[in-house]
């Protein structure tokens, strides 16, 4: 057992990099919690592929010691009013933005994000959710139903323990993604973050607890898809919420379907943006490097399909190269002069190779990029491809990395056909300056976000979530607090019960 607050320290080695390494590997009833017997999970930057801290997987002791403590810091959570629940939310909300440099930092090395993404979208999106969260959370009520002179009234009720699993892209927005709603509803939570990314969601679990959360109600544990199972699997969880890729989506839904719990799926994409020959040309190459290229590419709601209306396509494609050409800066991410980081994982980094050998092979035009960047750490060149056609693999499949296929289009019936024809259905865009157009045209994309004129904004006010097998339920806005409460219906006799013997 470990203290259970503490700042991220400097590293003594190099006084202006901060130490990743965490006090402990999970934090478990209001502290940090060790057991070497689990297996190391070494921490990458990703920059450098040097190895910065080292956490070890739950054994099944400590899941037992999650469970247990989630089960009962519930109770006691669930009894407080929704208004002091909320008040933990926020302070921790307001905790967080303090403390945004040091949580930001945190996130570069965990994900080997650019310091220019990570100041303003991950902590802060984070802090923006409990925030939003802790704002609902004092009027999260039933409704009264009047039946002539009988009634009923509706209590709105928490699920019980709720299981969180993150993928690496976003570690500290996902664990508050779903700690916020599910904490708000007064759920308790075990998150387990993704293996390769273990240490920011212990820094939420820390603020919490320090914001005056009772032990227990967030908790954090390591490891890879076993952990997740176990966790998915026992009978004391009532909800599952995964962000990851759908192959593992159809695995957690399957275990969680057999104990008839509560899930949110958040699952992969390849996602349809279409640019009409009227659209803004200097706003629709934004969006297209925006939703391609931002996080290095590793955004599951990107627009990877980017159909571009014929005769703005030349116009489109050059401007795009100029742009790449001359405002992407590559480097150390912690230097926030830099825009655009490395794959998260050398992993990541091949099979994104592989994809972009795959669109040369299969005959798309590689128009920009296409290589490894020349210096240490699992850092690619953002790749565009043009003349793609439907049938590629580039073209089918999520890639999750710096790789925008161009497909070329005539008429709008043709483009939102070609669009939809896709197992996923996570997010779209249009580009046009024809509003008519715009409405009709997200009108009949099959998908869960979209944007017109714009790419990847994710408001905490505004749900997000997917459609078809791009997952199941919404995360952020009021959408989220069905998705982590159940309805109790009480029906009240005012007079006689008229029995029929
Ligand atoms: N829709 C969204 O909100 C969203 C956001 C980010 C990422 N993603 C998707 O996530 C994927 C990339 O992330 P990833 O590679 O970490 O995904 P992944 O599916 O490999 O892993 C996701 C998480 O599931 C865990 N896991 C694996 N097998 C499990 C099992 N059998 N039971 C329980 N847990 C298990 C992993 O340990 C990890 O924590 C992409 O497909 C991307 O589109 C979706």
């Amino acid at each position: 057992m470990m203290p259970s607050a503490r700042p991220i320290r400097m590293n003594k080695d190099d006084p202006m990099r901060p130490n990743a390494q965490p006090v402990a590997s999970h934090f478990i009833n209001g502290r940090y919690v060790e057991d070497t017997a689990g297996t190391p999970i070494p921490v990458i930057y990703a920059a450098t592929g040097e190895r910065i801290a080292q956490v070890h997987a739950a054994t099944p002791a400590i899941v037992e010691e999650a469970l247990a403590a989630a089960a009962a810091g519930q109770k006691i959570w669930a009894a407080m009013s929704g208004t002091e629940r909320g008040r933990v939310l926020r302070r921790a909300a307001d905790i967080i933005r303090e403390r945004n440099r040091a949580l930001s930092e945190l996130e570069t090395l965990d994900t080997g994000k650019p310091m220019q993404e990570t100041l303003y979208v991950d902590a802060t999106s984070g802090a923006d959710a409990l925030e939003y969260f802790g704002g609902l959370a004092g009027s999260l009520t039933g409704e009264h139903i009047p039946l002539g002179r009988d009634w009923v009234y509706t209590i709105r009720e928490p699920l019980g323990v709720c299981v969180g699993i993150g993928a690496w892209n976003y570690p500290t927005q996902i664990a508050c993604w779903k700690g916020a709603p599910a904490l708000a509803c007064g759920n308790s939570m075990i998150f387990k973050p993704s293996e390769t990314t273990p240490l920011c969601a212990l820094k939420v679990a820390e603020i919490l607890h320090e914001a005056g959360l009772p032990a227990g109600v967030y908790n954090v544990v390591q490891g890879m898809g076993e952990v997740g199972a176990a966790l998915v699997s026992d009978p004391r969880v009532a909800k599952v919420s995964l962000t990851g890729s759908v192959p593992t989506g159809r695995k957690v839904y399957a275990a969680a379907a057999d104990g008839m719990k509560h899930v949110t799926m958040e699952l992969g994409g390849k996602s349809p943006l279409l640019i009409f020959d009227d659209a803004d040309l200097e706003n629709a190459v934004g969006g297209a490097i925006l939703g391609n290229f931002y996080s290095s590419g590793q955004v599951c709601s990107n627009g990877t399909r980017v159909f571009v209306q014929k005769g703005i396509k030349e116009a489109f494609l050059a401007r795009l190269k100029e742009r790449l050409s001359t405002g992407v800066v590559m480097g150390d991410p912690l230097d926030e002069a830099v825009n655009f980081g490395p794959m998260v994982s050398e992993r990541q980094m091949e099979i994104v190779q592989g994809y972009i050998a795959k669109g040369v092979e299969e005959g798309a035009r590689l128009v920009h990029g296409g290589g490894r960047a020349q210096r240490e750490g699992f850092f690619l060149e953002p790749t565009v491809f043009a003349d793609v056609t439907d049938g590629m693999t580039i073209a089918r499949e999520e890639i999750f990395g710096p790789v925008m296929a161009v497909l070329d289009f005539d008429t709008e019936e043709e483009a939102i056909a070609r669009a939809n024809d896709t197992a996923f259905g996570l997010s779209a865009g249009v580009f046009t300056r024809d509003f008519t157009r715009a409405h009709r045209v997200i009108g009949a994309l099959e998908a869960g976000s979209c944007f017109i004129n714009s790419y990847n904004d994710a408001p905490v006010e505004a749900p997000f979530g997917g459609s078809k097998m791009s997952g199941v339920g919404r995360e952020t806005s009021k959408e989220a607090i069905a998705h982590y409460s159940q309805v109790k219906s009480v029906y009240v006799r005012m007079g006689d019960v008229e029995a029929p013997f």
